[in-house]
């Protein structure tokens, strides 16, 4: 029973259903600083049970292909059955929906676009190039929207939303290029098995150059103060040194580039907390 538990909680991914809530508890707080905390913290526990489910839903299908590469998995390893995992996942995403009805339409027509794309990202578009780093990334874009929608300001986080996403997708494409022998032993054809893996870095370096160039954006706009600039560039920094690192060592660029889009999270945290004091 012991690893039972702790099977369905690796099917979560408690990690990242963590960092996905807060994006969107951030989308909430920059949009509507002075707005009901309730709506911003019913969105941040949807986007959590819906990354969870998306997480379990993923190792639901990928279930022979981890047997093979990933045995550790909960579903290979035997702590959870395929069927379990999928009633799992079921019923993680009947709590969000359930939750995501108590939200304004907006919130709700963004909750059921992502329950689309989290049902099908893993069987539609994981395998097609690019496609399925541009999901994942709309998605991690897609919670500072949600969470903006949930206090009736969306339009005040759709810059946030494109420097997630923009950031997410140049990530991904170093995660797929660290992946590659493994993916290709899969059959899929990721970005860089389609086009070759330094081009594909390239493309990840545009990605994150554009975002890094519109990040002073939230600051002229007057959606953050000063002191954001400060702390964003030092994320952006480290990010375009994780594009370069990633040219020889993608492995370590992918975890260096994740810690600066936690700082760049810290920034709009920070950055709209100053206009407030
Ligand atoms: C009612 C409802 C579903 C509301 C959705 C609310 C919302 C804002 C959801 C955003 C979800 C999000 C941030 C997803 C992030 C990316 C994600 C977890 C994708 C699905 O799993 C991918 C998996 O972790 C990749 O594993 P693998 O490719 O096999 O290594
Ligand atoms: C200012 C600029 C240029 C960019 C903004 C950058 C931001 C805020 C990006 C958001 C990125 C973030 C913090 C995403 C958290 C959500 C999430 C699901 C992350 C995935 O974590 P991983 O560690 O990749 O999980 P796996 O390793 O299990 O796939
Ligand atoms: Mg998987």
């Amino acid at each position: 029973m012991h690893d039972t538990a702790r099977g369905v909680l690796e099917l979560a991914r408690p990690g990242n259903c963590v960092a996905a809530g807060v994006l969107t508890g951030t989308g909430a707080f920059v949009a509507g600083a002075d707005a009901a905390v309730v709506p911003a913290a019913v969105a941040t526990v949807v986007t959590a049970f819906a990354v969870a489910a998306g997480n379990a839903i993923n190792d639901y299908f990928d279930r022979e292909i981890d047997a093979i590469n990933r045995p550790d998995r909960p579903i290979p390893r035997g702590a959870v059955s395929a069927r379990g995992a999928l009633a799992v996942s079921a019923a993680w995403f009947a709590a969000a929906v359930a939750l995501a009805a108590l939200l304004p339409p907006l919130a709700i027509a963004i909750a059921a676009v992502n329950l689309t794309a989290l049902v099908t990202y893993t069987t539609v578009f994981k395998g097609t190039p690019g496609l399925g780093n541009a999901l994942v990334s709309y998605l991690v874009g897609s919670t500072f929207l949600f969470g903006g929608a949930a206090v009736g300001r969306p339009g005040d986080v759709i810059a946030l939303a494109l420097l997630a996403g923009l950031s997410t997708f140049a990530r991904e494409v170093i995660k797929d290029v660290e992946d590659v022998v493994g993916d290709r032993e899969e059959g899929l054809s990721t970005l860089p098995i389609a086009i070759g893996e330094r081009r594909a870095l390239w493309v990840a370096t545009a990605s994150l150059v554009v975002a890094v160039a519109a990040s002073p954006l939230p600051y002229l706009s007057g959606t953050f103060g000063g002191v954001y600039l400060l702390i964003v560039a030092v994320a952006d920094a480290v990010m375009l040194y994780a594009c370069y690192e990633s040219f020889s060592d993608p492995t370590a660029a992918q975890q260096r580039f994740k810690y600066g889009t936690l700082l760049a999270a810290v920034a709009f945290v920070v950055g709209r907390a100053a206009l407030l004091i």
